[in-house]
């Protein structure tokens, strides 16, 4: 099965055309604090360039719930991600909202590492950092993730392939690893990345 990839932290029409272009499967904006926050308004407008069959995610880091929503709502995004360690009543909260929901982890964060377990339908496992371009040790995960969970943390198109056979996960997520400068996205690299993580298979089957 081929890999699931998401391109986050997107803030112009052109790095959003790029990475639907290419194949991305979901494309981020980010609505926390970052060298890539965008606000709302603007996720809304670049989230209108996206095709149906392409997630359009908000990306947040600790806010409190009641900003999520609003801002989830603003942005006109069919999916959050929640970085903050948020309780599986925040996720049963945003689930009432009619959204998609992605929890993301790291590894030693003392969350479970299995999908679904906070009511999500994706798991991702990132740097302790998200956003910075680290990678992370595999050693520090113990066990395998399970169910439908995509690894983050310093991917880029030269080392995406590798990390999807050793890991096996289920997609990838990249953000630093398809810029130029810290925030600034290359479309050129969009490119490279879909396209090489595209081409592996991470040997699952088929989602159900
Ligand atoms: O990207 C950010 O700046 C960010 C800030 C705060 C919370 C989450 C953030 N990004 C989340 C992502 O989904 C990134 O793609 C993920 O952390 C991987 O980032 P990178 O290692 O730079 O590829």
């Amino acid at each position: 099965m081929n890999v699931y990839v998401k391109v986050c932290g997107l803030s112009r029409p052109a790095d959003v055309e790029a990475a639907v272009a290419a194949g991305a499967d979901a494309v981020g904006f980010v609505l926390t604090p970052s060298p890539r926050q965008v606000p709302p308004a603007t996720a809304r407008a670049l989230a209108a360039l996206v095709p149906a069959g392409v997630a359009t995610v908000a990306v947040f880091r600790g806010e409190p719930l009641d900003e999520v929503r609003r801002a989830a709502a603003e942005a006109g995004v069919g999916t959050v991600q929640l970085h903050g360690g948020e309780p599986p009543e925040a996720f049963a909260a945003l689930r009432g909202d009619g959204l998609r929901l992605i929890r993301a982890t790291s590894p030693g964060a003392r969350s479970p590492l299995t999908t679904g377990a906070y009511g999500e339908d994706l798991l991702i496992v990132d740097s302790p950092r998200p956003g910075s371009g680290e990678r992370w040790d595999p050693a520090a995960l113990g066990s395998r993730p399970s169910g439908q969970w995509m690894l983050a943390g310093g991917l880029a198109p030269d080392n995406v392939a590798e990390a999807v056979a050793s890991l096996r996960p289920w997609g990838v997520d990249v953000s630093s690893g398809v810029e130029r400068a810290r925030g600034v996205k290359d479309p050129a690299l969009i490119e490279r990345f879909v396209t090489a993580a595209k081409a592996v298979t991470n040997g699952l089957p088929p989602a159900s």
